[in-house]
């Protein structure tokens, strides 16, 4: 997967970014401000309007036919045509020209603040599907408002209380993104959710209730039998569907060979080779926080207070906690403080792009790979940037300073339920160098990455590497470091990683790609063609 910067100004996304939501929510306070306001005074008017209208009825009311035939009747028609009429339509006027004005003023203000779309609710409902996926939320307190996290992967916190719950409609919606999604067992569910809710929600005879029960009963049944469709035809699960174990409709169900399905359990399969298929489900299960790797491998791992690189760290060893040993991953804790983390996430902000890649004939897109946003940074935008470059290159013995030793750092910031789907960061894997820019021949690939946690996340967003079974959380000011190519400067697939969608909070990190070529001192070849890098 390649990445760039985005080379066209297209329509900026909300939902890719929690740092563009933030913004919305100051924007819907200025509208709201000013609706209330507008309604105020409208409603002041119309009354005014609704008690002329009173009095005159009344006035009418009184009179036989003949009225105008009196000169005091003929008086009060003619001045309530005139001088009373004065007023209300002062008030039509005022009414009009206020609501052009606001109308003209809220239309501006939408289009300048960038207001969410179509795509923006098309991706949110998306979020929400991926996350109650991913993390098996439970369906009922969800729409309710309430994130309750699976058991492994309690920290803290573990239930998160909304202040509002979904309707039926909302349930509908994202029932039905599900479905488009491939997730047919998931629509099901939140269709079925979606009954519930609508039943308790109906009070009396309400019309438009009964039509969406009815369009709930019809999206439900067919949803059941795509669901069995294709569990018939293309069994549980692929790159681009998911179904039960067993059909819905229990006729079909009984078929002997769905009861051996039913017992299916799940055996990790490490440091190979997984088909796409076999990566997501252990990119899923890792996000979650289950454990995959085997005793063996964990007793193995230790945190060790090193000051082995450079006599830099005597007075303060760098704090690592070994997450992998082979491919090499570690945790350095503590490598910036708070608030060079939150200094770092200033500076990155203004220039939040969404992120980018570049598809197979050589044009950029927005990324779907890749929901966050990204930023990029050079070393003398700011002293503290060239100062935790310093450091970076203490700390792993690599050269990180110049254009051609490592790449300017990548601030991204993750919005609703963003992620990155496994990918390795190096990325010259093609034999034929032709196919790279001469830049790219003169620096070399990725040999490693220097990933930096900008902000605690409160659930979900950990980095994990389906192959070498490893899950990284993130935590403010922590960096994971690992190598991407081995001694010998071939990529190392078992490097494979991702980012799980965030659940709760707002998630920012900074990447810096270290490029290989330069570290010809530094970094010397080993022996054996495999042999791989064990540093820090
Ligand atoms: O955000 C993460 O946890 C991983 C990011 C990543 O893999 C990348 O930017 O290449
Ligand atoms: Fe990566």
């Amino acid at each position: 997967i390649r990445e760039s910067q985005p080379i066209s100004s297209q329509r900026e996304d909300l939902f890719s970014s929690t740092s563009k939501l933030e913004d919305l929510v100051e924007s819907e306070v200025q509208i709201v401000d000013v609706l209330d306001t507008f309604a105020d005074y409208t409603l002041e008017k119309a009354k005014l309007i609704k008690s002329y209208v009173e009095a005159q009825k009344t006035l009418i009311n009184t009179q036989g036919k003949k009225l105008v035939a009196h000169p005091v009747e003929a008086y009060l028609l003619i001045r309530r045509l005139t001088a009373d009429w004065e007023d209300v339509h002062g008030a039509l006027h005022a009414i009009s020209n206020y609501s052009v004005g606001v109308f003209n003023w809220v239309e501006t203000y939408r289009q300048n603040r960038n207001f969410p779309q179509s795509e923006d609710l098309t991706g949110a409902a998306h979020a929400i599907v991926r996350l109650q996926d991913t993390y098996r939320l439970n369906m009922k307190s969800l729409s309710e408002g309430i994130i309750q996290l699976p058991k492994q992967m309690m920290l803290h916190n573990t239930v998160f209380h909304g202040k509002n719950g979904l309707t039926a409609q909302d349930l509908l919606f994202i029932g039905k993104h599900a479905f488009t999604q491939g997730l047919y067992n998931r629509a099901i569910q939140w269709l079925q959710t979606a009954e519930g809710i609508a039943g308790k929600e109906i009070n009396g005879t309400n019309g438009s209730q009964n039509e969406l029960l009815e369009e709930l009963h019809t999206s439900l049944r067919s949803a059941i039998e795509v669901h069995d469709d294709i569990l018939e035809r293309q069994g549980p699960r692929g790159i681009t569907w998911k179904t039960n174990p067993v059909p819905i409709n229990p006729e079909l169900a009984r078929d002997a060979k769905y009861q051996i399905n039913r017992k299916e359990m799940f055996v990790p399969a490490l440091f190979r080779r997984q088909s796409q298929e076999e990566e997501f489900v252990h990119f899923e299960r890792l996000c979650a926080g289950e454990e995959i790797r085997p005793d063996k491998i964990l007793s193995t791992l230790k945190c060790r207070l090193t000051t082995v690189i450079s006599p830099y760290f005597v007075l303060s060893p760098l704090r690592v906690e070994e997450a992998s040993l082979s491919p090499h991953i570690v945790i350095i804790h503590d490598f910036v403080t708070a608030s060079q983390a939150d200094r770092l996430i200033e500076l990155g902000k203004p220039k939040l792009r969404a992120s980018m890649h570049q598809t197979v004939n050589g044009t950029f897109i927005k990324s779907y790979i890749r929901t966050s946003k990204t930023a990029w940074l050079k070393d003398h935008e700011d002293p503290l940037v060239t100062k935790i470059t310093k450091k970076i290159e203490q700390a792993v013995g690599l050269k990180a300073s110049l254009p051609k030793e490592a790449e300017d750092y990548q601030i991204a910031n993750y919005g609703l339920g963003g992620l990155y789907v496994p990918h390795t960061d190096h990325l010259m894997n093609n034999p034929n160098p032709e196919v790279y820019t001469a830049w790219e021949r003169f620096v070399g690939d990725r040999i490693a990455t220097m990933m930096i946690y900008l902000s605690n996340v409160e659930a979900g967003g950990a980095t994990v590497f389906p192959r070498a079974g490893v899950t990284l959380w993130p935590k403010k000011g922590a960096a994971a470091f690992w190598w991407n190519l081995d001694r010998s400067g071939v990529g190392d697939e078992n490097t494979r990683h991702g980012a799980c969608p965030v659940l709760y909070g707002d998630k920012w990190v900074s990447n810096k790609w270290i490029r290989l070529n330069e570290q010809f001192l530094s970094a010397t070849c080993g022996l054996h063609p495999l042999e791989k890098f064990q540093i820090p």
